[in-house]
């Protein structure tokens, strides 16, 4: 069977990087996928406002929804003090299985559970059945129109709690306007955007946070 790309760039890593180090497999990822094959990994410059967002928000609970190829599960996970857990929702099921494969080679198995499928059905179900109170930090890089409805379900949900902190990637491209248009108008949350690009491209993309003020 001719391999995925998302295969090729978890052999890639698992030839590449250094088993247990973390740092290695991103930027493993972000060698290949700047020169042999175009992914949707958040990427190096995006990478960076991430890493910044965490280091000030030092979260113990976070939810990632989009994990993909898990890089930037692992580019969390790296940064996460050693009792923080991040839940990350990934629906299709061969990448979840290149992500828990990436996750485990990166050794932040111990911080990171990928749950298996669509962000609307999980969401529901995180305080019951993953034992959530609520979230410190979420992290919105997966279908760009879900971005509102999933944001309402976790209001509606009682997941977010009065400093809950909402990163969004790709405001700009592929875009979320309705997604921006609602949370820039709604006084419960305070936003900032981050001008940048698209992963490994010139072109502009952005990243908002969005503070839940209660
Ligand atoms: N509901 C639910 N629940 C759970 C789920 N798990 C996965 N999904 C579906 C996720 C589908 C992929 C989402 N990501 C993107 O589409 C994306 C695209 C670009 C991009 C593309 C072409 C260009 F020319 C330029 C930029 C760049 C990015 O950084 C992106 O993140 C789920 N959905
Ligand atoms: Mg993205």
């Amino acid at each position: 069977m001719a391999q995925s790309k998302e295969e090729r760039i978890l052999n890639f890593v698992l030839q590449n990087a250094v088993r247990g180090d973390p740092q290695s497999v991103v930027d493993t990822i972000d060698k290949y996928c700047s020169q042999k094959e175009w992914a949707m990994n958040v990427g190096a410059e995006k990478g960076l406002i991430l890493d910044k967002i965490l280091e000030e928000t030092k979260p113990s609970v976070l939810l990632e929804l989009g994990t993909y190829c898990g890089y930037s599960a692992v580019r969390i996970a790296r940064l996460l003090k050693p009792s923080a857990r991040l839940l990350t929702i990934e629906f299709n099921p061969d990448f979840a299985a290149i992500a828990r494969q990436m996750i485990e080679f990166a050794g932040v198995q111990d911080k990171v559970k990928i749950l298996e499928g669509p962000s609307q059905t999980i969401i529901p179900q995180l305080k019951k059945k993953h034992e959530v109170d609520t979230l410190d930090f979420v992290f919105l890089d997966h279908w760009k129109d879900r971005y509102l409805p999933d944001t309402i379900l976790l209001l509606e949900h009682g997941l977010l709690r009065k400093g809950s902190v909402i990163l969004a990637d790709n405001v700009i491209v592929p875009g979320a306007p309705e997604f921006i248009k609602y949370i820039r108008n709604n006084s419960r949350f305070e936003c900032t955007n981050y001008p940048s690009h698209v992963e490994y491209m010139k072109v502009k993309d952005a990243m908002e946070k969005a503070v839940f003020v209660g």
